[in-house]
C-alpha cells in the first residue's frame, strides 16, 4: 500500500470481484448431487477430451504463428519510421475492436472455396476452410494483436542504445536482434504468447464462422461449451470450469517462471555508484594512492593478441588520422575538425552546442533522415522535432537559402560518410568505440561475455573470446567481476565493464559521450584513470565530450569549444583552461571572461550574442596604477558606457582594432563592495547576486550585472570567492545588489583571432 492512496483499493477489489464472482457461480451451479465421479465422466468423454487436446494443439500453434509473425511486426513499428505508419498499426491491431465473427466472414472471404486467395489453392487441390489449418488461423487471427502489443511496447521502453552500442562493437543487424534485442524484450515477448495463447484458447467467433465444429477436426472447447449449453447445461458448466483451470495454470507457470520479473533481467547498474574498491584486490587499492600513476600496464605489444578474423572490421593498429565535417542546418551545426593520430579531443560546449551530433556523426548513428539534404525542414524532420519543443520554435531552422546538409568522416582517408556520394559504411564496420554516460552493458550477459560480445560477433569462438575477456577485465582490474550479471555491478564497475569491452575490439577511433558523468567523484576518479592507462598504452585517436575540467586537464591534449553548432574555441587543452577565448571555457575553467572588440584607439567595443557590435565606443585611456605582468601595454575593454574594464593587454602587437578580444580574471581578484569603490582605478562593476555557493574553502558569489539584454548577454555572470567570514559581515545574499571591483592589473586582456 506504500504511496498509494487508500481510496484506491475499493475500485480495485471491485474489478477484482467483478472478475471473481460469475466463475463462482458458475462452479456453484454444478450439480455435485450424483458426486464428483459425474462430473469426472463428463469431462473424460470422448468429445470433452478431442476438445480439450483440439483446443490446446491448436492454441499452442496458433501462439507459435503469431510469435513469428507477431515479433517481426513488433519489431518494425517500434523500430522504424515510415509514412502512414499509424494507419499501419491501427490495421494491424484491428482484430482487437473487431467482433471474431466478423473476423471469421472476413477470412472466409479471404481463403474460402470461394474466396480471394481460397479459390487458386482450391484449384491445387488445397482446402483450408472448415480444416483444423482453418482452426489455427482463425485463432492466430484474432490473437496475433496481443503479441505485437505487447512487444511493441516492450521494444519501445527498452533503450534503443543497446542496440547502437551492439552495433559500434561489430554485431551485424540479425546479430544485434538474436543477441541483443530478443533477450532484453524476451519477457515482453513472453507475456505477448501468453496472452495470445490464452486468446486463442477461449476463441469461439471467429473459429465457428470459418472452421464450423465438427467433432476432432474442428471443434475446440469452446465450440464444444457453446453446444453444450442447450443440450447438457451441466456438461457445459464443467466444460467451462476445465477451460478456465487450463488458461490460469498456463498463465500462471509462464508468468510466475523464470520470466516472471522483467526487471530481474534487464536491470542494469545504476548511476549511484557504490565504492568499488574492494573488488580490485591489492591492485586497485594501489592504484588508489594517486590520481594518476606512472602506467604500470604491459603495452599493446606485450598483451597476448586475440584472435582476429581475415576481413573483419579494421582493427586499430597504428594510431589514424580522423576528419569530421558536420552541417546539418536542422541541428544548427556547421564545423570542420581534423583529429590528430593518437591525440584526445576534449569537445565542450553548453547544451545543445552540437557535441552529441559530432559524435553521432562518427558512430554512423545519425538519425538517418539528417543524411538527406533534401528532407531537412521537411515536413518529416519538422516532426522530428526533441521532446517538448514546439513546432516554429526551434531556432535551428535552415534559413532559406542555407548551404545543403554535408556529412563527411574519414579515417586516414578512408571516407565512412559521405553525404555528397550517398555513402554511408555501417556502423560495425566502422572500427569505431563509443562509450555513453550509462554503461549500457547487455544485462542477460555477465561482465565477461558483454567484454566478449564484439569479438563473438566477429565469429571468434566463445571460448576464445572469452579467455580474452577476462584477460582484458584483468588487465583493468576488473577480473574478480567477470562472472558477474551487469545488475549486480556498482556504477563505476560497470563503466569499467564498459570500457574494457569498447576498447576489446580495438577500435581504430574512440568516442567518450561524458563516461564519467553519472558517477560519484571517487569512482569517476578511478574510471578515469583506467581510460588514462588505456590511452597510455596504446595512444588511440579520441573524442571525449565533457562537462567536467578534470577530464579536461588528465584526458585531453586538445580542447575544442562549440557553442551554437560552431567551433569558438581550439587548442591545447592547457591553454585553453588557461587562457580562454570563450564564455564556456571560461566558466569551466572557473575565470571570469569579458568579450568585446578592439577599436582603432586601443579600446573596445560591447559585441552580442549574434556576434554584431553594439553598444556605443568606449574610449580606452591607459590604467594608471596597472603594472604590466608580462604583458606589453595597457588598456581598456569597453563594454558600453557604465562598463569599461581596465586591465594588461597581454600582446599589445598582436591586438589589431576590430579585431575580436576578452578581458579574463580569477574570481579569487574580485574584491566585494556594498558602497561603490572610489580612490584607486579599478574596475566596478554594479551587480545583482545571482547565487553562493561553498568553493572548496570558500564561498563563491555568482553577481549579474544588471541593464540592457546585450549587456547581460556580453558580460554573462561574474564570480567572485570570498571567505565565509566576509559572507557574514557583508551579509550577502541572493538579491542584493553590490559591486564587484577588480584591479586593472589582474585583468588580462588579449585578443581572440
Ligand atoms: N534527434 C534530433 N533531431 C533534431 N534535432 C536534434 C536532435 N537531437 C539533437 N538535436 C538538436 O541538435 C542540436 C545539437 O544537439 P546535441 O545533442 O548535439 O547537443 P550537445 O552539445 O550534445 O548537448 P548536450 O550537452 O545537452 O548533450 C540541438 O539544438 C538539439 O536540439
Amino acid at each position: 500500500m506504500r504511496g498509494l492512496p487508500r481510496w484506491v483499493l475499493a475500485p480495485a477489489l471491485l474489478g477484482a470481484l467483478f472478475v471473481v464472482v460469475p466463475v463462482v457461480a458458475m462452479v456453484a451451479r454444478l450439480d455435485v448431487s450424483g458426486g464428483l465421479g459425474g462430473i469426472w465422466d463428463l469431462l473424460t468423454s470422448p468429445t470433452a477430451t478431442d476438445a480439450l487436446w483440439l483446443s490446446v494443439r491448436t492454441s499452442l500453434v496458433a501462439t507459435v504463428c503469431c510469435v513469428l509473425l507477431g515479433a517481426p511486426m513488433a519489431l518494425v513499428l517500434a523500430r522504424t519510421t515510415f509514412p502512414g505508419q499509424r494507419v499501419a498499426r491501427a490495421l494491424v491491431l484491428l482484430p482487437l475492436v473487431l467482433p471474431p465473427v466478423v473476423g471469421g466472414i472476413a477470412l472466409l472471404y479471404t481463403f474460402g472455396r470461394r474466396g480471394l486467395i481460397g479459390q487458386h489453392l482450391s484449384v491445387l487441390g488445397i482446402e483450408i476452410a472448415f480444416t483444423t489449418t482453418a482452426v489455427v488461423m482463425a485463432q492466430t487471427f484474432v490473437a496475433l494483436p496481443f503479441l505485437v502489443l505487447s512487444l511493441e511496447g516492450s521494444l519501445r521502453t527498452h533503450d534503443a542504445r543497446y542496440e547502437e552500442v551492439a552495433a559500434t562493437l561489430g554485431a551485424s543487424p540479425t546479430t544485434v536482434l538474436r543477441r541483443v534485442t530478443l533477450p532484453l524484450v524476451l519477457p515482453g515477448l513472453v507475456s505477448g504468447a501468453v496472452l495470445a495463447f490464452a486468446r486463442a484458447l477461449g476463441e469461439f467467433g471467429a473459429t465457428i464462422t470459418f472452421a464450423g465444429a465438427l467433432q476432432g477436426v474442428t471443434q475446440t472447447l469452446p465450440l464444444e461449451i457453446y453446444l453444450q449449453r442447450s443440450a447438457d447445461p451441466d456438461a457445459a458448466v464443467a466444460l467451462s470450469l476445465l477451460l478456465v483451470v487450463v488458461a490460469v495454470v498456463v498463465t500462471a507457470a509462464v508468468h510466475g517462471g523464470p520470466f516472471g520479473s522483467t526487471e530481474s533481467r534487464v536491470r542494469e547498474a545504476g548511476p549511484s555508484a557504490e565504492d568499488d574498491r574492494g573488488l580490485d584486490g591489492d591492485r586497485g587499492a594501489a592504484r588508489d594512492r594517486g590520481l594518476i600513476e606512472a602506467d604500470e600496464r604491459p603495452g599493446d605489444d606485450d598483451r597476448p593478441g586475440h584472435p582476429r578474423q581475415p576481413g573483419a572490421t579494421p582493427v586499430a593498429g597504428e594510431p589514424v588520422t580522423l576528419g569530421v565535417r558536420v552541417r546539418l542546418a536542422e541541428r544548427g551545426v556547421d564545423l570542420d575538425l581534423t583529429v590528430e593520430p593518437g591525440q584526445v579531443v576534449a569537445i565542450l560546449g553548453p547544451n545543445g552546442a552540437g557535441k552529441s551530433t559530432v559524435l553521432q556523426a562518427v558512430t554512423g548513428l545519425l538519425p538517418h533522415r539528417a543524411h538527406h539534404p533534401r528532407r531537412a525542414g521537411s515536413r518529416r524532420a519538422r516532426r522530428s522535432l526533441p521532446d517538448g519543443a514546439a513546432p516554429g520554435s526551434r531556432t535551428n531552422a535552415p534559413a532559406p537559402g542555407s548551404p545543403p546538409d554535408e556529412l563527411r568522416v574519414t579515417v586516414d582517408g578512408e571516407v565512412l560518410t559521405d553525404t555528397s556520394r550517398g555513402l554511408s559504411v555501417p556502423p560495425r564496420r566502422r572500427g569505431v568505440g563509443w562509450l555513453t554516460q550509462r554503461p549500457l552493458l547487455f544485462g542477460h550477459l555477465d561482465a565477461a561475455d558483454n567484454v566478449a560480445f564484439g569479438l563473438r560477433a566477429r565469429r571468434v569462438p566463445r571460448r576464445a573470446a572469452r579467455a580474452d575477456a577476462r584477460e582484458r577485465l584483468d588487465g583493468l582490474g576488473a577480473g574478480p567481476l567477470a562472472a558477474r550479471r551487469p545488475g549486480a555491478l556498482s556504477g563505476g564497475q560497470a563503466q569499467r565493464v564498459s570500457i574494457t569491452r569498447a576498447l576489446a575490439t580495438d577500435p581504430r577511433v574512440l568516442l567518450l559521450d561524458e563516461p564519467l558523468a553519472s558517477l560519484d567523484v571517487g569512482v569517476a576518479q578511478q574510471v578515469r584513470r583506467v581510460l588514462h592507462d588505456a590511452q597510455r598504452a596504446a595512444p588511440r585517436t579520441t573524442l571525449l565530450v565533457t562537462h567536467d575540467l578534470l577530464d579536461v586537464l588528465l584526458l585531453a591534449d586538445r580542447a575544442v569549444v562549440l557553442e551554437e553548432g560552431r567551433v569558438v574555441e581550439d587548442g591545447p587543452a592547457r591553454e585553453v583552461l588557461t587562457r580562454p577565448r570563450s564564455r564556456f571555457a571560461a566558466r569551466l575553467a572557473g575565470i571570469n571572461l569579458l568579450a568585446g572588440v578592439a577599436t582603432d584607439d586601443g579600446g573596445l567595443l560591447l559585441t552580442t550574442g549574434d556576434g554584431s557590435v553594439g553598444g556605443p565606443t568606449v574610449t580606452t585611456s591607459p590604467a594608471q596604477d596597472t603594472a604590466p605582468r608580462g604583458g606589453t601595454g595597457t588598456g581598456h575593454l569597453g563594454l558600453g558606457p557604465a562598463l569599461t574594464v581596465a586591465g594588461v593587454v597581454a600582446d599589445a602587437a598582436d591586438l589589431v582594432p576590430g579585431d575580436p578580444a576578452v578581458a579574463v580574471f580569477e574570481p579569487r581578484a574580485v574584491a566585494i563592495h556594498r558602497e561603490a569603490p572610489s580612490g584607486s582605478p579599478r574596475n566596478a562593476f554594479a551587480v545583482t547576486i545571482t547565487s553562493i555557493e561553498p568553493h572548496g574553502q570558500l564561498f563563491r558569489a555568482w553577481g549579474e550585472v544588471p541593464g540592457p539584454r546585450e549587456v547581460r548577454d556580453a558580460v554573462g555572470h561574474l564570480a567572485a570567492d570570498l571567505t565565509p567570514r566576509s559572507v557574514a559581515d557583508l551579509r550577502l545574499a541572493p538579491g542584493e545588489r553590490v559591486w564587484f571591483a577588480v584591479k586593472a592589473a589582474e585583468v588580462q586582456i588579449y585578443g581572440t583571432r
